[in-house]
């Protein structure tokens, strides 16, 4: 049970400030209110139990009775005790909304007319409690994701003129050098310029595995320096850094309503109305007050109104934890009922980082030669088919130059003008556009083939290989036992798709797909009503992720695939993203398990009630319960509390 009084609005997530009421305008102001004042409400509202407990001990023994049918102090008591309640009961009929408050009301007023002071008091003494109780779970739940957010140092030492001074985190600014000792937390995002350490980067990827950091690498803010001393050179600091992003995400997400949260409103609001007609029913046909009153208390709705959001909330943050980001309520319900995964090759599947394995020479060419073309074609290219090769070049010394003209086509190649000859490096259907002769697939193990040829003429083959990202076979095996098709899209050849998922045990494999196409093909599973979420990492993989239920970025890939997606995952661990899915689909249970608990109880109660075996103590103390329960189990999905791991991090012994 819940009672919304104004005090208590500023403790409450979104969405919970009015637990029983069906109205949607209940969701964002509570969750913009803080809880600093939290123990001057508490007070209060345990003082206004022990009061109504009182004086309902005082009903039972007949204190002062100065009256015969009246008990002074039962009326009064339960007026000043049950004002909150009131006080909500009189808003919502103002704004003409039906509400738990509303029936209480209704049921306390009629305990009161025929006499029942000593249950009014009860009951209203239970509703308090609930009440306090339920807000201290739900406070706690807010916490849990507010915790994230302190806990970047508030200062640390930098250097300045030759000087190491101690300054608070939000005065350093980028390129300053921060000096971060064994055992701290790092205060922002950088590079290592000296220094030797491990750091545990579980704050950012979830990963508990300490990371060793030498010069060049780069460290987060959040993550706690172990081992060694870094001097670090300061690059995104505050907001700007993946810590701050991850947190303003996660507030976002916490501010934005799931469909799945208007469902519980509205269940919640059809529950008052249901045990409503159910009293009006009652007692046209048994004419017993008591067990109208009954049946009007004992229906309980905040497992579904407040118990929703609670569970919501629980499973971002912790999805957040282990470095997957949920942009909003929406896409975590969505992928609580996934059935589609695509994949993306490069980047997604791979690491993305190829490496050229063997060059295939047209007769009467050097591997030399068809490198050196090759990379002064590639020179000026982002793919990493062309970053690749431009690599091999450097490191085997080839010199190269910068083509007079360049050209990418998206998903073949790329065309470019070398000292006024045509070169083209790309697969086998630029080549074959452009009526070049080629000869079979030459290379003997398997890989992306890039064709290059020069003024018309076949020069060779470079095989790139990609390697598989250790996470990729589990995570597919994963996903295809909680019965989700996995399906691989690339724009890369049938036979390196077929490879790849054979490795990985796909199934569905599509390859030569150009960017549009993949697209296209996820717009259409989306219109048959498939809910699907798409993997990808590239410049050319953001329509995808757009167009697909739940579009999943990689951190590590670009800006624009992080920008387009709904869910971003930091650690780029395909485990990670196994892992949300299991979460989601957690948080989806526990919200069903709440919305058909809910009903059960409050059907079989309302039952008991009307047929008189339920007396309005018993009603009360079955709503409370009831209630309490549901809202437990949706706090099964919050992450462990930050602030314990923090204080255990810095007793740890400091070696300098
Ligand atoms: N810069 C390039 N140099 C050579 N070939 C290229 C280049 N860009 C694309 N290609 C050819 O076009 C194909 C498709 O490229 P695209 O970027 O669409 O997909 P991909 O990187 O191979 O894989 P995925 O679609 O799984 O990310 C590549 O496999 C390659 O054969
Ligand atoms: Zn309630």
């Amino acid at each position: 049970m819940s009672v919304t009084s104004e005090r208590h609005d500023s403790h409450g997530l979104t969405g919970e400030a009015h637990p029983h009421s069906a109205c949607a305008s209940c969701g964002e102001s509570a969750a913009e209110h803080d809880h600093d004042h939290e123990h001057g409400f508490e007070i209060v509202e345990v003082l206004r139990v022990v009061f109504v407990a009182l004086a309902a001990a005082a009903v039972w023994f007949h204190l002062w009775e100065p009256f015969h049918r009246v008990s002074v102090i039962g009326l009064a008591a339960t007026l000043i005790g049950g004002y909150p309640i009131f006080k909500e009961a009189f808003e919502n009929v103002v704004e003409r909304r039906m509400t738990m408050e509303l029936s209480m009301t209704i049921a306390l007023a009629s305990a009161l007319a025929i006499g029942e002071f000593f249950t009014a008091l009860v009951i209203t003494a239970f509703v308090l409690a609930a009440e306090i109780l339920e807000g201290l779970t739900v406070g706690r739940g807010r916490r849990a994701i507010k915790d994230m957010l302190n806990f970047l140092p508030q200062t640390a030492s930098v250097l300045r003129e030759g000087q190491t001074l101690e300054v608070a985190t939000d005065t350093i600014l980028p390129g300053e050098i921060v000096l971060i000792r064994p055992g701290s937390r790092i205060p922002v995002d950088g590079q290592v310029v000296s220094g030797h350490s491990f750091v545990e980067e579980a704050a950012i990827t979830g990963e508990p595995m300490p990371s060793e950091k030498i010069a060049g690498g780069a460290v987060y803010a959040g993550t706690i320096n172990q081992t060694g001393t870094l001097q670090v050179l300061a690059e995104h600091l505050g907001k700007e850094t993946t810590f701050g992003k991850i947190i303003e995400a996660v507030e976002r997400a916490e501010h934005s309503r799931a469909p799945i949260q208007k469902t519980a409103d509205r269940l919640a609001g059809y529950l008052v109305y249901f045990a409503l007609g159910a009293a009006v029913l009652t007692f046209l046909i048994t004419h017993n007050i008591r067990a109208t009153i009954s049946v009007v208390i004992v229906a309980g709705a905040c497992g579904i109104a407040a118990g929703t959001p609670l569970a919501i909330l629980g499973a971002i943050g912790r999805a957040a934890r282990q470095g997957s980001i949920i942009k909003g309520g929406i896409y975590l319900e969505a992928l609580g009922h996934l059935d589609t995964v695509f994949l993306d090759k490069t980047g997604t599947l791979t690491y993305g980082m190829p490496l050229v394995t063997e060059i295939n020479a047209a007769p009467g060419i050097s591997e030399q030669a068809i490198l050196k073309t090759a990379a002064s074609a590639e020179s000026g290219s982002e793919h990493p088919l062309g970053r690749a090769i431009v690599r091999a070049a450097e490191r085997r010394d080839i010199s190269f130059s910068h083509p007079d003209y360049f050209e990418y086509r998206i998903g073949r190649g790329v065309l470019s003008l070398i000292r006024g000859e045509q070169t083209v490096v790309g697969n086998r259907t630029l080549l074959t556009e452009l009526g070049i002769d080629l000869p079979q697939r030459t290379a003997a193990t398997p890989g992306t083939e890039v064709l290059v040829a020069q003024g018309g003429r076949y020069l060779g083959a470079i095989l790139v290989t990609d390697q598989l990202r250790d996470s990729s076979a589990p995570a597919v095996k994963a996903l295809t036992d909680m019965g989700i098709k996995v399906v691989l899209l690339t724009g890369d050849a049938k036979t390196v798709a077929e490879a790849v998922a054979d490795r990985l045990g796909i199934i569905q494999a599509h390859s030569e797909l150009l960017p549009e196409q993949k697209t296209a093909f996820i717009a259409q599973q989306v219109s048959k009503g498939r809910t699907v979420a798409m993997l990808g990492d590239g410049i050319n993989d953001a329509p995808a992720l757009s167009e697909a239920t739940v579009g999943v970025a990689m951190g590590a890939g670009t800006d624009v695939a992080r920008e387009s997606a709904d869910v971003v995952l930091i650690g780029n661990d395909l485990m990670k993203f196994v892992e949300t899915v299991r979460i989601a689909r957690n948080c989806r249970r526990i919200i069903f398990q709440n919305f058909y608990g809910t009903l059960i109880v409050d059907t079989i109660g309302i039952g008991l009630a009307a047929v008189g075996l339920l007396n309005p103590l018993l009603a009360a103390f079955i709503h409370v319960a009831s209630e309490l329960t549901f809202i437990l189990n949706s706090t099964r999905l919050l992450p462990p509390s930050e602030k314990s791991e923090t204080a255990s991090h810095e007793q740890a012994p400091v070696q300098v």
